[in-house]
């Protein structure tokens, strides 16, 4: 696999890149996120492990602004994505992409042009630039050969390797991952998790992933945070979180899943 292009993530400086204060997250009367805090340090792995419905997700869509929270503040790159002025929740914004379950690939463009459409029409990339980057990236997913494929014509992993393609497009400083594999029939997982696991270890790029794999987390992540109830109840290395967990809730979410 290719190296990919140090340029997928611009430098860093190694300080904190997010940052939940207090943040508060109701559906209704569901508290989902109960004061919140929690940061994450520029080009560092966390993964988000936790019970179902203990809110992993729901930090991810609230770092997309694809929901709001009732209270509290979140911070990127020392710029306050919430609350704050609409023109700068849309520069904050940039600096983040994500990859969901479903790959949410445009049916009717081919692999190319799922990946340039939104550095051309969002980052106003020139398309010739745009598409040099695309064929970069999906060399280094293992696509190199799909350009002009549509999505229809592939596999679910691969159409989710062109998702992650599309993401790093926009050249992100963090790449929110949530369940990227649920959705794929088991022998197409190995593929997606090679792909992510070669990103996390060849480029800067800071990594915020909610997974069931484990094993996955195990390998790529700096930190594991343990969520339940809306709170962080245990968080460390992975050594520490799955060898020597200090929580009860900790150990019994664990001893359920591995
Ligand atoms: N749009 C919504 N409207 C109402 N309730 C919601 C909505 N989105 C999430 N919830 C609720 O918020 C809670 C947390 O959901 P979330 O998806 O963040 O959990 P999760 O930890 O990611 O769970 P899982 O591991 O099952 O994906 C759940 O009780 C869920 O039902």
């Amino acid at each position: 696999m290719k190296e990919p292009d140090a340029d997928a993530n611009p430098p860093v400086d190694g300080g904190e890149l997010i940052r939940f204060d207090d943040v508060t997250k109701r559906f209704g009367s569901n508290t989902v996120l109960d004061r919140l805090n929690f940061s994450v340090d520029s080009g560092k792995h966390v993964t988000l492990i936790g019970p179902s419905g203990s809110g992993k997700t729901t930090i991810l869509r609230l770092l997309m602004t694809l929901t709001k929270p009732e209270e509290g503040t979140i911070t990127v790159a020392g710029d306050q994505l919430f609350p704050a002025p609409e023109k700068q929740v849309r520069e904050v914004r940039k600096k983040i992409g994500m990859v969901f379950q479903q790959f949410n690939l445009f049916p009717n463009m081919s692999v190319l042009r799922n990946i340039t459409e939104a550095p051309v029409t969002v980052l106003g990339m020139s398309k010739d630039e745009a598409e040099a980057r695309a064929r970069e990236l999906l060399e280094m997913v293992g696509l190199a050969d799909k350009c002009d494929a549509r999505p229809t014509q592939l596999s679910g992993g691969q159409q989710q390797r062109v998702a992650i393609a599309r993401a790093l497009a926009m050249r992100p400083q963090v790449l929110l991952l949530d369940e990227v594999t649920s959705a794929l029939d088991p022998e197409l997982v190995a593929g997606v998790l090679d792909v992510l696991r070669d990103i996390a270890r060849s480029t800067d790029i800071t990594m915020l992933c909610v997974t069931h794999e484990m094993n996955f987390a195990r390998d790529i992540s700096d930190q594991v945070l343990m969520f339940d109830s809306g709170r962080v109840i245990e968080s460390g290395s992975p050594e520490k979180i799955f060898s020597e967990p200090e929580n009860d809730r900790t150990r019994e979410f664990l001893s359920a899943v591995l």
